[in-house]
């Protein structure tokens, strides 16, 4: 706890990365997209993989801009095959990678029992399982050097939950649990040169959860994250070695009431604050968007 205090007072030290090589899935999303610049600035080589070739090249393209080696990878996360394939290709055309960075991310954005079930699943394969894919492929090389870091993008929604997301919730709770169960098996091996951290965001106003908000009273208390800042924080956390990190820090405090708090004081709280309904437009623009065509069922 100490340790813990002193830490918040003091200006913690940022490791350097310098030609260290780093994978950022869904490189070709907006997060994905500004991690990757981030990472660039400070010297690291990128592998990118994405599904989405052109937006990945893309993001490749204002990376190399940067003066840093970058290789692209087109792969569907969702399947297991293809990332253990895609895994090996990297090894041999690039070399070891020492930062992961778990990014890519899905949700159905439809209501459970409206949702075809391919599309719940996939949101448990692209951000829950593949997390396991991803480092049984990677985590080998950084244990024989000692030497890495996991990064996992999960979500505020990891820690704490609300309506109608129940396949984003289940996969982000998924992610929060093996990200955790992961930090405590490398400790216990003693493999203290391999480090983790768990991102837990807020709304970020990427477009991925366009139109989800809380009681309009307090949306200038908590508004949706920039998408830069979301980044920068999060990099801040990386690059000190933080081993979680929720952005706002306010989500601490939900999390905690969440655990603190009786079931009928944390329902009446959501109530109050509009966190029970804050689902329902977003749904409600995914439903446009899809019958006017816009998105892939
Ligand atoms: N936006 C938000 O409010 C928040 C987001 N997060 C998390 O942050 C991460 C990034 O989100 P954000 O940048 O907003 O999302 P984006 O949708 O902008 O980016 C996600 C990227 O992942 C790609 N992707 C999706 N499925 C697959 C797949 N099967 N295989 C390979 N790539 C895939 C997407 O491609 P395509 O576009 O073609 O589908 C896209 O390029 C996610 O894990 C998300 O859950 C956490 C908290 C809040
Ligand atoms: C439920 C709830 C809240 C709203 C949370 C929301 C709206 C979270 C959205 C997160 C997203 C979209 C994450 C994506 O990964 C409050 C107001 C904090 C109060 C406590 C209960």
């Amino acid at each position: 706890i100490l340790h813990a205090v002193i830490q918040t007072f003091l200006r913690p030290r940022l490791k350097c990365i310098d030609g260290e090589l780093c994978l950022i899935t869904g490189a070709g999303g907006a997060l994905g997209r500004l991690f990757a610049q981030e990472f660039a600035k400070e010297g690291a080589h990128l592998v990118l993989w994405d599904c989405n070739t052109a937006a990945n090249e893309q993001t490749a393209k204002l990376a190399r801009e940067l003066g840093v080696q970058v290789h692209t990878y087109t792969v569907d996360l969702s399947k297991r095959q293809n990332i253990y394939e895609t895994a090996d290709r990297v090894r041999a055309e690039v070399g070891e990678v020492s930062i992961l960075v778990n990014n890519a991310g899905v949700v159905a954005g439809r209501r459970l029992l409206d949702c075809p079930d391919e599309l719940l699943e996939r949101t448990l394969l692209v951000n829950c399982h593949a997390l396991f894919w991803m480092t049984k492929a990677f985590l080998p090389q950084m244990k024989a050097n000692n030497h890495g870091h996991i990064v996992t993008i999960a979500s505020a929604l990891g820690l704490f939950s609300t309506a109608c997301v129940e396949d984003y919730c289940a996969s982000k709770f998924g992610a929060v649990g093996f990200h955790e169960s992961l930090t405590h098996e490398l400790l216990a091996e003693d493999m203290d040169g391999i480090k983790t951290t768990l991102i837990c965001p807020y709304i970020v106003d990427t477009g991925m959860f366009a139109g989800c908000e809380i009681r309009k009273e307090l949306r200038s208390l908590i508004p949706p994250l920039e998408p830069l800042y979301t980044v920068q924080q999060s990099m801040k956390a990386i690059l000190a070695e933080q081993q979680m990190i929720c952005i706002p820090r306010l989500m601490y405090i939900a999390f905690l009431t969440r655990a603190l708090l009786p079931w009928e004081a944390n329902v009446a709280t959501y109530r109050f604050m509009g966190g029970d309904k804050c689902m329902l437009p977003f749904i409600q623009n995914v439903e446009l968007k899809t019958s006017n065509g816009h998105i892939k069922s």
